[in-house]
């Protein structure tokens, strides 16, 4: 199957990236369109380059063939428009939940009260209403990627890149934030790539899934459609099939 469909205004077009360091080939000629509004899931092994391909699509990193186009503009550096979140936590500490999510609008010297307002919106899109004063180190794992996922959102990116960002998480706490991700993107759309290296968490996220192999360097492979409605049921023979058919195509283990 394709990764592309033709013509359209993408909002993140890759064209021919590869990338090298020194004598690492890490990605070859990735050519790579994301619609707007679409749930695109990168679905690969470790190793595979999957960060290095958000950083260049980020502006953090410079590809050494290709280009990066976001909406009709051109990366060549830092993207503002583009949104983060790890698989580490990377919360300030000293923080607050309300001051870690507050605080790219801070940055921009936004008004109080605006911020305030943006911010507290936010989290309770994420479900932390009640938590605004606590920290950190109060919060579990499933909590601080909450509090990752409202960061991201307050700065209002055009594109939320998403690298794992459920990798740490225990299997009870990750199947929940899955779940909650749906909620969230349903309820405020935006242009999502999100890598996984879990089958299941792909299609039960994922509008298209597009596999990014193993070795280095990293190439996409096939792509496919999920066309199954909304909340996803992991048991629903649909589901199943297509891991079934992923599984078969990429010899990844369940
Ligand atoms: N700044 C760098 N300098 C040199 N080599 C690098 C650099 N960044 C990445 N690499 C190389 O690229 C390879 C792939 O890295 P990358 O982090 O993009 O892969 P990944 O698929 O995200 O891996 P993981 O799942 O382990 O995070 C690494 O093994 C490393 O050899």
């Amino acid at each position: 199957m394709e990764n592309r469909s033709e013509p359209l205004n993408y909002k993140i077009s890759c064209t021919g990236i590869s990338k090298n360091f020194g004598d690492t080939k890490v990605l070859e000629k990735i050519d790579l369109f994301v619609k707007e509004n679409e749930f695109v899931v990168i679905l690969g092994p470790g190793q595979s380059g999957k960060s290095t391909l958000f950083r260049i699509i980020a502006g953090l990193e410079t590809p050494s063939t290709g280009t990066v186009k976001i909406e009709d503009k051109e990366v060549s550096g830092p993207e503002p428009t583009v949104g983060f979140v790890f698989q580490r936590y990377t919360l300030f500490p000293w923080k607050t939940v309300m001051g870690n999510v507050e605080m790219s609008l801070k940055l921009k010297n936004m008004p109080l009260q605006k911020r305030r307002e943006i911010a507290q919106h936010y989290i309770d899109l994420v479900g932390l209403g009640g938590f605004e004063k606590s920290y950190p180190h109060q919060l579990s794992g499933g909590m601080k990627q909450r509090v990752g996922i409202a960061r991201a959102y307050a700065n209002n990116p055009k594109i939320m890149l998403m690298d794992e960002p459920f990798g740490q998480l225990d299997a009870q706490t990750r199947i929940l934030m899955e779940q909650e991700m749906v909620r969230i993107w349903e309820a405020e759309k935006r242009t999502i790539c999100f890598v996984t290296n879990n089958i299941e968490e792909a299609i039960f996220l994922g509008d298209r899934i597009i596999t990014l192999e193993g070795k280095l360097p990293g190439r996409l492979g096939l792509a496919y459609e999920v066309n199954l409605p909304r909340p996803r049921e992991f048991t629903d023979i649909e589901f199943l099939k297509l891991r079934q058919k992923i599984t078969d195509d990429t010899q990844l283990t369940l």
